[in-house]
């Protein structure tokens, strides 16, 4: 993996004592689309504000591009582009006017034929020379994105992209996202939507109360999703788990009186025909039967408690 953010040990404890970030650890590679996914006041926003330098670390280094977020600001800064959670736009300005407006903060000369590429990506050059005031909310939300890559940013932060937007809405933001991706840009976006991470991300992080308690590849992660697990309690219990019986994934539990089955839903052999043929061999009796599945939704939850 090339990475393209690379953050150690990164803390912060704001001015009145409270940690927001309890040294984070994280490598974000090339053209990864990156979800961190956490509660309220979790840490999302202090840490995308640290890596913009919107905020400075009390603690630990991050560097964008192989520069130093602090010492070569200017230089990280003009890699990054940042969609906020609100809509911020002069209501009064065309849709070029103000991405073009956007690029020139950065001090990056005009450049009219990518602004109008950029448009085009987001599907809003129809309304190039339209006032933004007379956009719909999901066009003024592509907007915000246009202007966050007027600058050429190889690094995107979209924060909470899909906040208050409708269900449809979200869908093309996503397409959005995607094709951004596959034209190089490295995006990293926070939400609270398990299903916006499901969907789009590469890999998922989960942030708790300032600590990253994972960072995984998602289909690391759905993979433990497909998992189900099938209780069998005994009729009597077992001292030792029968040689017939001896299978990839099962144990012995709750003093002997049951047996655990983990198998993975989405292979067609689960196992579970065998397994009841098994016992009936080995003359093990069923007092009952129970599956579970674990979902993406109870590791973020568990995750999140456990930290708390
Ligand atoms: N300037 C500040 N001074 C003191 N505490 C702050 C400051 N900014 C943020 N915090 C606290 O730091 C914690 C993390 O806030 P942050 O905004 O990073 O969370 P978040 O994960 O982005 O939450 P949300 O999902 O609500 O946007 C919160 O408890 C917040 O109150």
């Amino acid at each position: 993996m090339d990475p393209v953010i690379a953050i150690s040990g990164l803390s912060k404890t704001y001015e009145d004592g409270y940690e927001a970030l309890k040294s984070v650890d994280l490598t974000i590679g090339k053209g990864e689309i990156f979800a961190l996914l956490g509660p309220n006041g979790a840490g999302k926003t202090t840490l995308i504000s640290i890596l913009c330098g919107l905020v400075k670390p009390t603690g630990g280094s991050a560097t964008v591009g192989g520069y130093d977020i602090v010492h070569d600001y200017r230089k990280t800064r003009s890699m990054i582009g940042l969609v906020p959670q609100e809509l911020t736009t002069d209501q009064f300005e065309t849709v070029f006017a103000t991405t073009s407006f956007s690029r020139g903060l950065f001090g990056r000369p005009a450049k009219p034929d990518y602004i109008d590429q950029v448009l085009t990506d987001l599907s809003l050059i129809d309304r190039r020379d339209n006032k933004i005031m007379t956009l719909s909310g999901g066009m003024k939300r592509r907007v915000m994105i246009a202007k966050a890559l007027a600058h050429e940013p190889t690094v995107l932060f979209l924060d909470e992209p899909s906040a208050g937007v409708d269900v449809e809405l979200r869908k093309g933001m996503w397409d959005v996202v995607r094709r951004l991706r596959d034209s190089g840009v490295t995006i990293i976006l926070t939400t609270h939507y398990i299903e916006e991470a499901e969907e789009m991300a590469d890999r998922i992080g989960v942030i708790s109360k300032g600590e990253l308690m994972l960072a995984e590849e998602k289909h690391a992660l759905m993979a433990k999703l497909g998992r189900k697990t099938l209780t069998i309690q005994l009729q009597e219990p077992l001292e030792a788990l029968p040689d017939q019986l001896g299978k990839d994934g099962l144990e012995l539990a709750e003093d002997g009186t049951a047996l655990v089955y983990e198998y993975d839903t989405r292979s067609e052999r689960t196992g579970i025909g065998a397994l009841i043929a098994d016992l009936n061999r080995a003359d093990i009796r069923v007092k009952d039967l129970d599956t579970k599945q674990s979902s993406l939704e109870e590791i973020f939850v568990r995750l999140v408690r456990e930290g708390q």
